[in-house]
């Protein structure tokens, strides 16, 4: 038998698998090294076969060989990770599904139809308060707290945490808000707090007025037609985007086309979605993958708006004050301490974030709000009682009006824009919640959608009930579980904003028209068909839009 025939080299690959668990994976984060992994053992297997090759000469006995080899080394990689996450990690102890415990990839498989918020939903239901459901890319080492406290430990002032490597997701390029680096984030976070203050929101307030009288222009020219709402209210906010970031606008609502860079954002979304909690594989896939398909839409998305940037950085502002006047900004100043290059991909990186957040969010709650207002037009009638007659372009007084606010509040509960992620690591410290210390390095995470329907916070918690939020205050059992625009040092800079659009267009619209089911629409699509996609994408509502002047 000569050495290349030797039965001792399977037990050496099982030791290397476990030797590559123990020595390299199980230590640090690999999302970003996919493709190094892939050539690392594609230069082994060469190595391997070489060596075969000097004891062997035949061709296909080399390749059995080799085959064998893998099966051994891959079986001792994933075995040691499987007994290690099993049985001795540091989290075992937690309850949870055990196959969370043991791969991610359980639960990639459960949420592949994009429906992350009613997978956490029954891990709930069936593990209450503090669980440990999925594991990480570097091993099992994630929670998932369903607490009205968690909240407030993940992302309130001076909290340790940090954020996961779900935001490495736009990487190479960078921004602000999807910075993993505490500073960076507080320093750049400063140019979107400018861009976006009270100030600001002056200057943009009459623009989004403007923006809602063509709305409901575009609206009445359906008549007594269906109006897709999703349709609808996606011209709409890309046009406020388009406005607020860019100065630049869009037209949807007048040409009544849709943009193909919202055909582009949806399904670069549906792609994002079910891999969010294994963004190594998206990763992998932005690299690896030719841009075809998903992968195409989401190269398209990232072109578009950086494309709109660069452009807005070329052609000046206008004389329209918008965001990308501050972001620009950051772009010069930075530049005797940052490369072109680098600035380029921070500024795009910019881009991509204001488009998502400042477009999606509104987008899926006004789906909600309409659909909401058409099955109990009880709440519409309310809040027409209190808009009839009022200026829409006075801010603070539609900021005052209890059934519109309670409205959009309750609609934010049952439909949160943002219903899971925001995934935090613990500090140094880890994080105490109800006596339980989460060590620290742990994934944790707190899905909203969850929460905004525990029965322990909300009495009667899955109903539409918009006085709870100024009449009967009795129905919040634990306010601190309502958090659809987050909290404390990461909380939404755009919430002004887009609650300023949401009161708008509601009062605009309900003061034009009177709103029902299109006939034939079966309400329980929205419910159905909603997907959870980064943000939320709630199914089809069909409405008609009955002008009040002609229903009267
Ligand atoms: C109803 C609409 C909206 C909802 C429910 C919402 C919700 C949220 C949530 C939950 C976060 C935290 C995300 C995370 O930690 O990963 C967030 C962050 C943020 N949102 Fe919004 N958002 C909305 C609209 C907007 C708009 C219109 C803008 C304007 C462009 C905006 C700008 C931002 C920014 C800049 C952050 C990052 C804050 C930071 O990390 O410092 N949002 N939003």
């Amino acid at each position: 038998m000569t050495i290349g025939q030797d039965q001792h080299l399977p037990v050496l690959a099982i030791a290397a698998g476990v030797a590559a668990h123990h020595g390299l994976f199980r230590h640090g984060e690999w999302h970003l090294h996919g493709p190094h992994i892939i050539v690392g053992h594609l230069i082994l297997a060469s190595v391997t076969a070489y060596y075969l090759y000097c004891f062997e000469d035949a061709l296909i006995h080399i390749f059995g060989r080799l085959v064998v080899l893998a099966v051994a080394y891959f079986g001792g990689l994933f075995s040691s990770m499987t007994i290690y996450r099993l049985y001795f990690h540091r989290l075992s102890s937690f309850q949870g599904p055990k196959l969370a415990a043991v791969t991610k990839l359980w639960h990639v498989w459960h949420v592949i139809d994009s429906t992350n918020f009613l997978f956490q939903q029954k891990i709930y239901e069936k593990y209450g308060t503090i669980v440990r459901t999925v594991i990480s890319n570097q091993g099992p080492n994630e929670i998932t707290l369903f607490h009205p406290a968690a909240f407030e430990l993940l992302d309130g002032f001076g909290n340790e945490t940090t954020r996961d490597v779900w935001y490495d997701i736009v990487r190479p390029r960078t921004s602000a808000i999807f910075t993993r680096d505490k500073l960076e984030h507080k320093e750049g976070r400063k140019f979107w707090a400018q861009g976006l203050s009270s100030k600001a929101m002056n200057d943009y307030y009459p623009r989004i007025v403007s923006l809602v009288k063509d709305l409901s222009r575009c609206i009445g020219t359906f008549g007594t037609n269906p109006v897709d709402i999703d349709q609808v209210m996606s011209w709409y906010s890309w046009d406020v985007m388009g406005e607020v970031l860019f100065g630049e606008d869009f037209n949807l609502t007048k040409s009544k086309i849709t943009h193909p860079g919202i055909e582009h954002r949806d399904r670069a979304l549906a792609l994002a979605g079910p891999l969010g909690d294994a963004i190594w594989i998206a990763l992998l896939g932005f690299q690896l993958l030719p841009p075809v398909g998903r992968v195409n839409d989401w190269h398209r998305m990232m072109h578009f708006c950086e494309d709109h940037m660069m452009s807005r950085l070329d052609r000046g502002d206008n004389g329209r004050m918008d965001m990308a006047t501050y972001f620009i900004e950051e772009y010069k100043n930075t530049a005797a301490t940052k490369t072109k290059a680098a600035r380029d991909l921070h500024l795009s990186g910019t881009a991509v974030t204001a488009v998502v957040a400042g477009s999606d969010t509104t987008r899926a709650v006004l789906i909600g709000i309409w659909w909401f207002l058409s099955k109990f037009p009880a709440h519409a009638k309310k809040v027409q009682a209190e808009v009839d007659g009022v200026n829409p372009n006075d801010a603070s007084t539609l900021a005052a009006l209890p059934h519109l606010n309670g409205v959009i509040n309750e609609s934010l509960r049952l439909v949160p824009p943002v219903m899971t992620g925001g995934n935090r690591i613990t500090g140094p410290n880890g994080m105490l919640i109800d006596n339980v210390l989460i060590p620290p390095g742990v994934k944790v995470t707190c899905p909203k959608y969850v929460l905004h329907r525990m029965e322990s916070m909300w009495v009667q918690p899955n109903d539409f009930i918009p006085e709870r939020w100024y009449s009967r205050p009795e129905l919040i059992l634990d306010k601190r579980a309502f958090s659809p625009f987050s909290t404390g040092a990461r909380y939404c800079l755009g919430k002004n904003m887009a609650l300023n659009a949401l009161r708008l267009v509601v009062t605009i619209l309900l003061q034009d028209y009177d709103v029902a089911f299109a006939p034939g629409y079966d309400e329980e699509t929205i419910w159905r068909d909603m997907r959870d996609q980064v943000t939320c994408q709630p199914g089809a509502v069909n409405c008609v839009f009955q002008p009040r002047g002609l229903a009267k």
